[in-house]
């Protein structure tokens, strides 16, 4: 990842009529970042997109793509941001190869490179095989591979993915998250917009926190977790003869006990499993387990919300 922002949005607002739908939001990427848009529906996430890919005009507030404004130099933008929406279409007659052979077409991609380009990103989407199948044919996993592919094959940047997940079963999920990965490390830059928060938990870098068109928080999960207050470290306990809600609470660093589903969980600033483990003895309790994990986004999110909506 580098320093360079390659998205720097600025007080950045969107009213329809009186109605607001992003009130003035900033949102700053480096080049290689896999950023988590997430909030709940309504809160002006597609539009803060549709404004960063000049699709509309914002009413306020400053926008620049890889040092670009998307109104003023649209055509340099789109060719350097790919979108692919929930559900991408195609030309279901047409085989995969044929549909990119027709964007590469509309993207005016020199003909010498086209045919080398395709099956290079056809590759890399592990959808060789499949190439010369029609469309038609394909499962959903497949054509989020294919979309990804022409985002590849356009040499995007930046790629903006909409529920690039939805609808796929656990496998195609994993293979598209290593994608997703994968392009990260190779330098692209890639905003999801997701309900998923597992997937979001899984491949992103950083999170915007989406609240009645404001960015409420921006930043890891573990600054999200932190933030709350809630510790970065949480460690999941099983003992029994003990009450650790006040065994903890004596513990340095301990921010949270709570009961969950017969164990319990502990939030800490850093990794007290031995200090922990050290009390429960202590105190004449069975230790069965104790399991250190990351902070969770679904945890994390849930809490959030409860807190801003009080
Ligand atoms: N073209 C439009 N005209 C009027 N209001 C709109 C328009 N597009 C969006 N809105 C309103 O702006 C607000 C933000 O909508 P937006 O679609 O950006 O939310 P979102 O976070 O993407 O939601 P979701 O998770 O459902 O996709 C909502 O109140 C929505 O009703």
């Amino acid at each position: 990842m580098s320093d360079e922002f390659v998205i720097e949005a600025r007080g950045l607002a969107k009213q329809y009529g009186p109605h607001v739908a992003v009130d003035g939001i900033d949102l700053q990427v480096r080049a290689g970042e896999v950023i988590g848009l997430l909030g709940p529906n309504g809160a002006g996430k597609t539009t803060t997109i549709l404004m960063l890919l000049g699709l509309t005009e914002a009413t306020r507030g400053s926008i620049l793509i890889l040092g670009k404004d998307p109104l003023r130099r649209p055509l340099e933008v789109k060719r350097d941001v790919g979108y692919l929406p929930d559900s991408v279409g195609f030309y279901e007659t047409m085989t995969g190869r044929e549909n990119l052979t027709y964007m590469a077409r509309l993207a005016a991609i020199p003909r010498g490179v086209v045919g080398e380009r395709i099956n290079s990103v056809l590759a890399s989407v592990h959808l060789l095989e499949v190439a010369d199948r029609p469309v038609a044919t394909y499962s959903r996993g497949m054509r989020q591979r294919l979309g990804i592919a022409e985002l590849l094959m356009r040499q995007c940047r930046i790629a903006i993915l909409d529920e690039p997940t939805s609808g796929l079963d656990p496998q195609s999920t994993q293979e598209l998250l290593d994608l997703i990965q994968k392009l990260s490390r190779g330098g692209m830059t890639i905003l999801l917009s997701s309900h998923m928060l597992d997937v979001v938990q899984t491949v992103c870098h950083r999170i915007a926190l989406f609240n009645k068109g404001r960015i409420g928080f921006f930043g890891t999960i573990e600054e999200l977790a932190a933030k709350i207050g809630g510790g970065t470290y949480v460690i999941d306990v099983e003992a029994e003869g003990i009450d650790l809600s006040a065994l903890a609470a004596t513990v340095d660093g301990v921010k949270n006990v709570m009961a969950v589903n017969g164990h319990w969980q502990c939030e800490a600033v850093r990794d007290v499993r031995p200090q922990l483990a050290q009390r429960i003895v202590a105190a004449g309790g069975a230790l069965r387990n104790l399991d250190l994990r990351r902070a969770r986004l679904d945890e994390a999110y849930g809490r959030y919300f409860r807190e801003v909506h009080q």
